[in-house]
Protein backbone atom coordinates (compact mmCIF):
# COMPACT_ATOMS: atom_id res chain seq x y z
CA UNK A 1 0.00 0.00 0.00
CA UNK A 2 1.40 3.40 -1.38
CA UNK A 3 0.45 5.86 1.62
CA UNK A 4 0.85 9.74 1.50
CA UNK A 5 1.90 11.17 4.81
CA UNK A 6 1.19 14.80 5.55
CA UNK A 7 3.02 16.25 8.61
CA UNK A 8 1.79 19.67 8.71
CA UNK A 9 3.83 21.39 11.38
CA UNK A 10 3.19 25.02 12.41
CA UNK A 11 6.30 26.32 10.37
CA UNK A 12 6.63 23.64 7.89
CA UNK A 13 4.73 20.82 6.09
CA UNK A 14 6.78 17.36 5.62
CA UNK A 15 4.79 15.09 3.08
CA UNK A 16 6.25 11.78 1.68
CA UNK A 17 5.34 8.71 0.14
CA UNK A 18 5.63 5.07 2.06
CA UNK A 19 5.39 2.12 0.04
CA UNK A 20 4.18 -0.49 2.36
CA UNK A 21 4.69 -3.39 -0.11
CA UNK A 22 8.52 -4.07 1.21
CA UNK A 23 8.32 -6.28 3.91
CA UNK A 24 10.64 -6.48 6.77
CA UNK A 25 13.18 -3.80 7.74
CA UNK A 26 13.50 -1.40 10.33
CA UNK A 27 10.08 0.95 9.69
CA UNK A 28 7.36 -1.79 9.99
CA UNK A 29 7.82 -2.64 6.24
CA UNK A 30 7.38 1.38 4.72
CA UNK A 31 10.29 2.52 2.67
CA UNK A 32 10.24 6.17 1.42
CA UNK A 33 9.63 6.72 -2.36
CA UNK A 34 9.94 10.15 -2.00
CA UNK A 35 9.79 13.55 0.14
CA UNK A 36 9.24 16.90 0.41
CA UNK A 37 9.47 19.32 2.38
CA UNK A 38 6.86 22.63 2.02
CA UNK A 39 6.93 25.98 3.55
CA UNK A 40 3.84 26.65 5.60
CA UNK A 41 2.73 30.33 6.32
CA UNK A 42 0.60 30.56 9.76
CA UNK A 43 -0.85 27.15 9.02
CA UNK A 44 -1.87 27.46 5.13
CA UNK A 45 -0.11 26.40 2.47
CA UNK A 46 0.04 26.56 -1.11
CA UNK A 47 -2.60 23.82 -2.73
CA UNK A 48 -0.06 24.69 -5.93
CA UNK A 49 3.04 23.66 -4.44
CA UNK A 50 1.28 20.52 -2.93
CA UNK A 51 -0.06 19.62 -5.96
CA UNK A 52 3.38 19.78 -8.01
CA UNK A 53 4.86 17.85 -5.04
CA UNK A 54 2.08 14.87 -5.58
CA UNK A 55 3.21 15.25 -9.78
CA UNK A 56 7.11 13.89 -8.53
CA UNK A 57 5.38 11.54 -5.38
CA UNK A 58 3.05 9.75 -7.49
CA UNK A 59 -0.23 8.55 -6.18
CA UNK A 60 -1.24 6.99 -3.43
CA UNK A 61 -3.45 4.16 -2.31
CA UNK A 62 -4.21 6.53 0.92
CA UNK A 63 -3.47 9.57 2.79
CA UNK A 64 -2.18 9.73 6.29
CA UNK A 65 -2.23 12.95 8.58
CA UNK A 66 -0.71 14.04 11.40
CA UNK A 67 -3.17 15.94 13.76
CA UNK A 68 -2.24 17.06 16.95
CA UNK A 69 -4.85 17.15 19.10
CA UNK A 70 -7.57 14.22 18.90
CA UNK A 71 -8.92 15.56 22.75
CA UNK A 72 -11.31 13.37 24.60
CA UNK A 73 -12.76 11.89 21.19
CA UNK A 74 -10.13 10.48 19.10
CA UNK A 75 -8.53 8.02 21.01
CA UNK A 76 -6.95 6.02 18.04
CA UNK A 77 -7.10 7.04 14.20
CA UNK A 78 -9.81 7.46 12.07
CA UNK A 79 -10.89 7.47 8.36
CA UNK A 80 -11.81 11.31 7.93
CA UNK A 81 -15.22 12.54 6.94
CA UNK A 82 -16.66 16.18 6.84
CA UNK A 83 -18.02 14.91 10.60
CA UNK A 84 -14.65 14.26 11.83
CA UNK A 85 -12.93 17.25 9.84
CA UNK A 86 -15.35 19.42 12.11
CA UNK A 87 -14.64 17.30 15.73
CA UNK A 88 -11.23 18.45 15.13
CA UNK A 89 -11.59 21.93 14.28
CA UNK A 90 -13.61 22.45 17.52
CA UNK A 91 -10.75 21.28 19.54
CA UNK A 92 -8.63 24.27 17.60
CA UNK A 93 -8.82 26.24 21.13
CA UNK A 94 -6.92 23.84 22.62
CA UNK A 95 -3.54 23.94 20.07
CA UNK A 96 -4.20 26.34 17.56
CA UNK A 97 -1.39 26.79 15.42
CA UNK A 98 -1.07 23.06 15.37
CA UNK A 99 -4.17 21.97 14.77
CA UNK A 100 -4.65 25.01 12.07
CA UNK A 101 -1.73 23.83 10.54
CA UNK A 102 -3.42 19.88 10.72
CA UNK A 103 -6.72 20.85 9.40
CA UNK A 104 -5.06 23.16 6.67
CA UNK A 105 -2.73 20.11 5.17
CA UNK A 106 -6.39 17.76 5.21
CA UNK A 107 -8.49 20.83 3.92
CA UNK A 108 -5.53 20.83 0.77
CA UNK A 109 -4.93 17.54 0.37
CA UNK A 110 -8.19 16.61 -0.36
CA UNK A 111 -8.66 19.15 -2.71
CA UNK A 112 -6.52 17.84 -4.81
CA UNK A 113 -7.39 13.70 -3.73
CA UNK A 114 -10.82 13.39 -3.17
CA UNK A 115 -12.02 10.17 -4.04
CA UNK A 116 -8.16 9.25 -1.73
CA UNK A 117 -9.13 7.62 1.69
CA UNK A 118 -7.59 9.64 4.09
CA UNK A 119 -7.22 9.32 7.67
CA UNK A 120 -6.09 11.11 10.83
CA UNK A 121 -3.33 9.83 13.51
CA UNK A 122 -3.26 12.22 16.96
CA UNK A 123 -0.12 12.61 18.52
CA UNK A 124 -2.85 12.37 21.59
CA UNK A 125 -4.03 9.17 20.74
CA UNK A 126 -1.14 7.23 22.69
CA UNK A 127 -2.15 8.87 25.87
CA UNK A 128 -5.14 8.15 26.09
CA UNK A 129 -5.15 5.28 28.28
CA UNK A 130 -2.46 6.87 30.49
CA UNK A 131 -2.87 6.50 34.26
CA UNK A 132 -5.39 8.41 35.99
CA UNK A 133 -2.73 9.28 38.20
CA UNK A 134 -0.54 10.25 35.76
CA UNK A 135 -3.55 11.91 33.44
CA UNK A 136 -5.58 13.99 36.84
CA UNK A 137 -4.87 17.46 37.07
CA UNK A 138 -5.65 18.31 41.09
CA UNK A 139 -8.29 21.23 40.18
CA UNK A 140 -11.64 21.69 41.00
CA UNK A 141 -13.94 19.05 39.73
CA UNK A 142 -16.14 21.55 37.79
CA UNK A 143 -12.86 22.23 35.07
CA UNK A 144 -12.35 18.58 35.03
CA UNK A 145 -15.82 17.75 33.92
CA UNK A 146 -17.03 20.70 31.94
CA UNK A 147 -13.57 21.67 30.42
CA UNK A 148 -12.63 18.26 30.07
CA UNK A 149 -9.25 19.43 31.65
CA UNK A 150 -7.02 16.67 31.95
CA UNK A 151 -3.64 15.43 30.83
CA UNK A 152 -3.63 14.49 27.23
CA UNK A 153 0.12 14.58 26.48
CA UNK A 154 1.75 14.69 22.90
CA UNK A 155 4.51 13.44 20.20
CA UNK A 156 2.37 10.06 20.96
CA UNK A 157 2.97 8.86 17.15
CA UNK A 158 7.11 9.56 17.79
CA UNK A 159 7.28 8.06 21.14
CA UNK A 160 5.22 4.99 20.18
CA UNK A 161 7.63 4.58 17.16
CA UNK A 162 10.80 5.54 19.04
CA UNK A 163 9.96 3.48 22.20
CA UNK A 164 9.77 0.41 20.18
CA UNK A 165 12.18 0.80 17.67
CA UNK A 166 14.79 1.83 20.81
CA UNK A 167 13.51 -1.75 22.68
CA UNK A 168 14.62 -3.66 19.10
CA UNK A 169 17.84 -1.86 18.68
CA UNK A 170 19.02 -3.01 22.63
CA UNK A 171 17.73 -6.77 22.46
CA UNK A 172 14.84 -5.56 24.92
CA UNK A 173 11.35 -7.34 23.58
CA UNK A 174 9.21 -4.05 22.75
CA UNK A 175 6.39 -6.18 24.47
CA UNK A 176 7.93 -5.85 28.06
CA UNK A 177 10.74 -3.07 28.10
CA UNK A 178 10.82 -0.29 30.19
CA UNK A 179 11.56 2.94 28.26
CA UNK A 180 11.93 6.47 28.53
CA UNK A 181 11.31 8.48 24.66
CA UNK A 182 12.66 11.47 24.69
CA UNK A 183 11.03 13.51 22.05
CA UNK A 184 13.63 16.65 21.31
CA UNK A 185 12.77 19.05 18.57
CA UNK A 186 11.84 22.79 18.43
CA UNK A 187 8.76 21.00 20.75
CA UNK A 188 9.74 18.12 23.36
CA UNK A 189 8.48 15.70 25.46
CA UNK A 190 9.39 12.77 27.02
CA UNK A 191 7.11 9.48 28.28
CA UNK A 192 7.49 6.78 29.95
CA UNK A 193 6.48 3.22 27.58
CA UNK A 194 5.96 0.03 29.48
CA UNK A 195 5.34 -2.59 26.91
CA UNK A 196 4.42 0.22 24.16
CA UNK A 197 1.85 1.49 26.58
CA UNK A 198 2.42 5.31 27.85
CA UNK A 199 2.53 5.76 31.75
CA UNK A 200 2.84 8.67 32.03
CA UNK A 201 4.53 12.13 29.69
CA UNK A 202 5.93 15.54 30.33
CA UNK A 203 3.27 17.31 27.90
CA UNK A 204 -0.41 17.79 29.32
CA UNK A 205 -3.09 19.33 28.94
CA UNK A 206 -1.35 21.82 25.80
CA UNK A 207 1.89 21.21 24.53
CA UNK A 208 3.46 23.68 26.53
CA UNK A 209 3.82 21.76 29.79
CA UNK A 210 7.22 19.63 30.36
CA UNK A 211 10.66 20.08 29.35
CA UNK A 212 12.51 23.40 27.74
CA UNK A 213 12.10 23.75 24.44
CA UNK A 214 13.21 25.48 21.35
CA UNK A 215 10.97 28.58 22.49
CA UNK A 216 8.26 27.50 24.70
CA UNK A 217 8.97 27.70 28.40
CA UNK A 218 8.24 24.01 29.81
CA UNK A 219 6.77 23.99 32.79
CA UNK A 220 6.84 27.05 35.17
CA UNK A 221 4.54 27.83 38.19
CA UNK A 222 0.98 28.63 37.57
CA UNK A 223 1.28 31.26 40.52
CA UNK A 224 3.61 33.43 38.12
CA UNK A 225 1.20 33.69 35.44
CA UNK A 226 -1.80 34.83 37.74
CA UNK A 227 0.64 36.84 39.46
CA UNK A 228 1.83 38.43 36.19
CA UNK A 229 -1.63 39.07 34.99
CA UNK A 230 -2.66 40.82 38.39
CA UNK A 231 0.42 43.21 38.33
CA UNK A 232 1.87 43.64 35.25
CA UNK A 233 -0.65 44.88 32.62
CA UNK A 234 0.33 42.17 30.17
CA UNK A 235 -3.25 40.43 28.90
CA UNK A 236 -3.40 36.88 29.20
CA UNK A 237 -3.16 36.13 25.53
CA UNK A 238 -0.20 38.03 25.64
CA UNK A 239 1.32 36.06 28.35
CA UNK A 240 0.64 32.95 26.47
CA UNK A 241 2.34 34.01 23.34
CA UNK A 242 5.38 34.83 25.52
CA UNK A 243 5.17 31.37 27.15
CA UNK A 244 4.94 29.53 23.74
CA UNK A 245 7.04 32.12 21.15
CA UNK A 246 9.13 34.24 23.28
CA UNK A 247 10.88 31.51 26.14
CA UNK A 248 13.00 28.51 26.11
CA UNK A 249 15.98 28.01 24.51
CA UNK A 250 15.36 31.71 22.82
CA UNK A 251 14.65 33.57 25.95
CA UNK A 252 17.74 32.11 27.53
CA UNK A 253 20.23 32.47 24.50
CA UNK A 254 19.01 34.44 22.31
CA UNK A 255 18.02 31.57 19.53
CA UNK A 256 15.72 28.83 19.77
CA UNK A 257 17.91 26.54 17.36
CA UNK A 258 20.52 24.05 19.58
CA UNK A 259 22.75 24.43 16.55
CA UNK A 260 23.61 27.65 17.49
CA UNK A 261 23.16 27.86 21.53
CA UNK A 262 26.30 24.58 21.47
CA UNK A 263 27.98 26.97 19.19
CA UNK A 264 27.79 30.00 21.52
CA UNK A 265 28.87 27.96 24.19
CA UNK A 266 31.53 26.42 22.83
CA UNK A 267 32.80 30.08 21.66
CA UNK A 268 32.37 30.87 25.23
CA UNK A 269 28.27 32.70 25.30
CA UNK A 270 27.75 32.82 29.34
CA UNK A 271 24.12 32.71 28.63
CA UNK A 272 24.42 29.54 25.97
CA UNK A 273 25.98 28.05 28.68
CA UNK A 274 23.06 29.00 31.81
CA UNK A 275 20.27 27.84 28.49
CA UNK A 276 22.29 24.24 28.46
CA UNK A 277 22.42 23.92 32.16
CA UNK A 278 19.22 24.61 32.69
CA UNK A 279 17.92 22.46 29.41
CA UNK A 280 19.82 19.61 30.92
CA UNK A 281 18.76 20.18 34.88
CA UNK A 282 14.97 19.64 33.78
CA UNK A 283 15.97 17.42 31.19
CA UNK A 284 17.52 15.09 33.78
CA UNK A 285 14.81 15.98 36.14
CA UNK A 286 12.16 14.56 33.15
CA UNK A 287 14.22 11.00 32.73
CA UNK A 288 14.08 10.72 35.95
CA UNK A 289 10.37 11.01 36.97
CA UNK A 290 9.64 9.21 33.74
CA UNK A 291 11.25 6.37 35.07
CA UNK A 292 9.97 6.56 38.78
CA UNK A 293 6.79 5.81 36.81
CA UNK A 294 7.81 2.88 35.56
CA UNK A 295 9.33 1.65 38.64
CA UNK A 296 12.41 1.60 36.64
CA UNK A 297 14.51 1.97 33.41
CA UNK A 298 16.24 -0.67 30.77
CA UNK A 299 16.30 1.63 27.83
CA UNK A 300 16.48 5.60 27.24
CA UNK A 301 15.54 6.57 23.78
CA UNK A 302 16.51 9.93 21.97
CA UNK A 303 14.69 11.27 19.10
CA UNK A 304 14.27 14.27 17.14
CA UNK A 305 16.55 16.71 15.98
CA UNK A 306 18.34 17.18 19.09
CA UNK A 307 17.86 14.15 20.47
CA UNK A 308 19.04 12.67 17.45
CA UNK A 309 22.11 14.86 16.35
CA UNK A 310 23.19 16.65 19.49
CA UNK A 311 25.26 14.25 21.08
CA UNK A 312 26.38 16.82 23.66
CA UNK A 313 22.80 17.13 24.92
CA UNK A 314 22.61 13.20 25.12
CA UNK A 315 26.03 13.20 26.83
CA UNK A 316 24.73 16.05 29.48
CA UNK A 317 21.79 14.58 30.05
CA UNK A 318 23.29 10.89 30.44
CA UNK A 319 26.54 12.47 32.80
CA UNK A 320 23.80 13.10 35.84
CA UNK A 321 22.07 10.27 35.44
CA UNK A 322 24.60 7.33 36.74
CA UNK A 323 22.45 6.36 39.69
CA UNK A 324 20.18 5.46 37.32
CA UNK A 325 22.36 2.58 35.58
CA UNK A 326 22.73 4.93 32.48
CA UNK A 327 25.93 5.17 30.93
CA UNK A 328 27.64 6.39 27.11
CA UNK A 329 29.59 5.22 25.08
CA UNK A 330 31.38 8.38 23.98
CA UNK A 331 32.75 7.61 20.76
CA UNK A 332 29.17 6.11 19.80
CA UNK A 333 27.33 8.94 21.51
CA UNK A 334 29.89 11.03 19.38
CA UNK A 335 29.69 8.59 15.72
CA UNK A 336 26.09 8.40 16.19
CA UNK A 337 24.39 8.20 13.00
CA UNK A 338 21.03 7.32 12.49
CA UNK A 339 19.43 4.51 14.42
CA UNK A 340 22.44 3.41 17.22
CA UNK A 341 23.01 1.47 20.37
CA UNK A 342 25.08 4.34 22.05
CA UNK A 343 25.03 2.65 25.42
CA UNK A 344 28.94 1.88 27.49
CA UNK A 345 29.73 -1.74 27.57
CA UNK A 346 27.93 -3.44 30.31
CA UNK A 347 25.88 -0.58 31.73
CA UNK A 348 22.43 -1.83 32.73
CA UNK A 349 20.25 0.66 31.32
CA UNK A 350 20.55 0.63 27.39
CA UNK A 351 20.88 3.87 25.45
CA UNK A 352 20.02 4.52 21.61
CA UNK A 353 19.24 7.20 19.21
CA UNK A 354 16.35 6.68 17.27
CA UNK A 355 15.38 8.45 13.67
CA UNK A 356 12.17 10.02 14.33
CA UNK A 357 9.65 8.13 12.21
CA UNK A 358 6.43 9.91 13.08
CA UNK A 359 5.92 8.77 9.42
CA UNK A 360 6.59 5.46 9.22
CA UNK A 361 3.80 5.35 12.82
CA UNK A 362 1.12 7.13 10.78
CA UNK A 363 1.72 4.65 7.36
CA UNK A 364 1.53 1.93 9.94
CA UNK A 365 -1.63 2.93 11.59
CA UNK A 366 -3.09 3.81 8.30
CA UNK A 367 -2.63 0.35 6.47
CA UNK A 368 -3.73 -1.23 9.88
CA UNK A 369 -7.27 1.15 9.96
CA UNK A 370 -7.95 0.49 6.06
CA UNK A 371 -7.21 -3.27 5.89
CA UNK A 372 -9.12 -4.26 9.02
N1 LIG B 1 23.36 18.72 14.25
C1 LIG B 1 22.57 19.25 15.19
N2 LIG B 1 23.07 19.54 16.42
C2 LIG B 1 22.29 20.08 17.37
N3 LIG B 1 20.99 20.35 17.22
C3 LIG B 1 20.43 20.09 16.02
C4 LIG B 1 21.18 19.51 14.95
N4 LIG B 1 20.35 19.35 13.90
C5 LIG B 1 19.13 19.81 14.29
N5 LIG B 1 19.18 20.24 15.56
C6 LIG B 1 18.13 20.88 16.34
O1 LIG B 1 16.90 20.21 16.22
C7 LIG B 1 15.84 21.13 16.47
C8 LIG B 1 14.71 20.89 15.49
O2 LIG B 1 14.26 19.58 15.65
P1 LIG B 1 13.19 18.95 14.66
O3 LIG B 1 12.73 17.68 15.25
O4 LIG B 1 13.77 18.90 13.29
O5 LIG B 1 12.11 20.09 14.71
P2 LIG B 1 10.55 20.13 14.63
O6 LIG B 1 10.08 19.87 16.04
O7 LIG B 1 10.26 21.52 14.18
O8 LIG B 1 10.12 19.04 13.68
C9 LIG B 1 16.45 22.52 16.38
O9 LIG B 1 16.59 23.10 17.68
C10 LIG B 1 17.83 22.26 15.80
O10 LIG B 1 18.77 23.18 16.29
C1 LIG C 1 2.84 18.70 19.83
C2 LIG C 1 4.07 19.45 19.49
O1 LIG C 1 4.63 20.12 20.31
O2 LIG C 1 4.52 19.29 18.23
P1 LIG C 1 5.85 19.94 17.61
O3 LIG C 1 7.00 19.43 18.36
O4 LIG C 1 5.79 19.47 16.19
O5 LIG C 1 5.70 21.44 17.75
MG1 LIG D 1 8.66 17.76 15.35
Amino acid sequence: MRVLVVNAGSSSVKVRLLDGATAGGDDDGFSVVGSVDLPAVAGEFAVATLRQALTRLGTPDAVGHRVVHGGREFRGPVRIDDQVRADIAALRDLAPLHQDAGLAGIRAVTELLPDTPAVACFDTAFHADLPAAAATYPVPAEWRERHAVRRYGFHGLSHRYAARRAAELTGHDPATARVVSCHLGSGASLCAVAGGRSMDTTMGFTPLEGVVMSTRSGTVDPGLITWLAANTGLAVDEIGRDLEQRSGLLALAGTGDMREVLAARAAGSRAARRALDVYLHRLRAGIAAMTAALGGLDVLAFTGGIGEHAGAVRAGAAGGLGFLGVALDAARNEGAQGDADISAAGAPVRTAVVTAREDAEIAGQVRTLLTA
